[in-house]
């Protein structure tokens, strides 16, 4: 059986890992999807699609499951966004996400989905872990190791800081 999981992944953290941990433990193969793959350098995408396809690949690299990662671009038209998702990706079985649009639009199209608790939310939230580099606090241990060497490797905490200086507020744009 093959499963997908999509995500923004900004940046891929330790309640990603830990949900991918689980999905491998019932699937025999994993679609990951890089969601908006088109956006970054933004407070609330900073990464690009390439920076979160290194995050994703190095983090799962001991999984026994096959993962294949995959990015994907937004529409404008949630109705044939499964369709989208579908034809960018190997065929998948089962999907998992949390989020309430894209449970509502891949059980409309008939595809079953799967849910499950949220770990450690208090502080497994990428906005936490964004809000947490502006500010020049702690977020590495909440990271799988690898996600911190891309973020070194392209200097990604720089990155952040530099573009919340010059938003207007420094509040993260609510683009979504
Ligand atoms: N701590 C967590 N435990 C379990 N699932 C999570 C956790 N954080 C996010 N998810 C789920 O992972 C998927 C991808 O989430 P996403 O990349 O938007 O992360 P996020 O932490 O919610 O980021 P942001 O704060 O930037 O929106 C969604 O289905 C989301 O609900
Ligand atoms: N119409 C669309 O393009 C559409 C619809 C639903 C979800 N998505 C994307 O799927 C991803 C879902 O991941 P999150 O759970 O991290 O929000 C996001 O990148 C989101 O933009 C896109």
């Amino acid at each position: 059986m093959r499963g997908f999981y999509i995500g923004r992944y900004q940046p891929f953290h330790d309640g990603h890992q830990h949900m991918v941990e689980e999905i491998a433990e019932e699937v025999d193969e994993l679609v990951l999807g890089i969601g908006s793959a088109g956006d970054s350098h933004t407070t609330r995408n900073p990464f690009t699609a390439g920076e979160r396809v290194m995050m994703v690949t190095k983090a799962v690299e001991e999984l026994d499951a096959t993962t294949y990662v995959v990015p994907i671009e937004d529409l404008d038209r949630n109705s044939v966004w499964v369709s989208h998702v579908q034809s960018m990706t190997p065929r998948f079985d089962v999907a998992y996400s949390n989020n309430p649009l894209v449970v509502r639009l891949f059980e409309e199209a008939g595809v079953e989905v799967r849910q499950s608790p949220m770990f450690r939310r208090d502080v497994l939230e990428g906005t936490e872990l964004r809000e947490r580099m502006i500010r020049g606090r702690d977020w590495e241990d909440l990271v799988p190791d690898a996600v911190v060497d891309v973020i070194r490797e392209v200097d990604g905490v720089d990155r952040i800081r530099r573009i919340a200086e010059t938003d207007s507020n420094g509040d993260e744009p609510s683009d979504q």
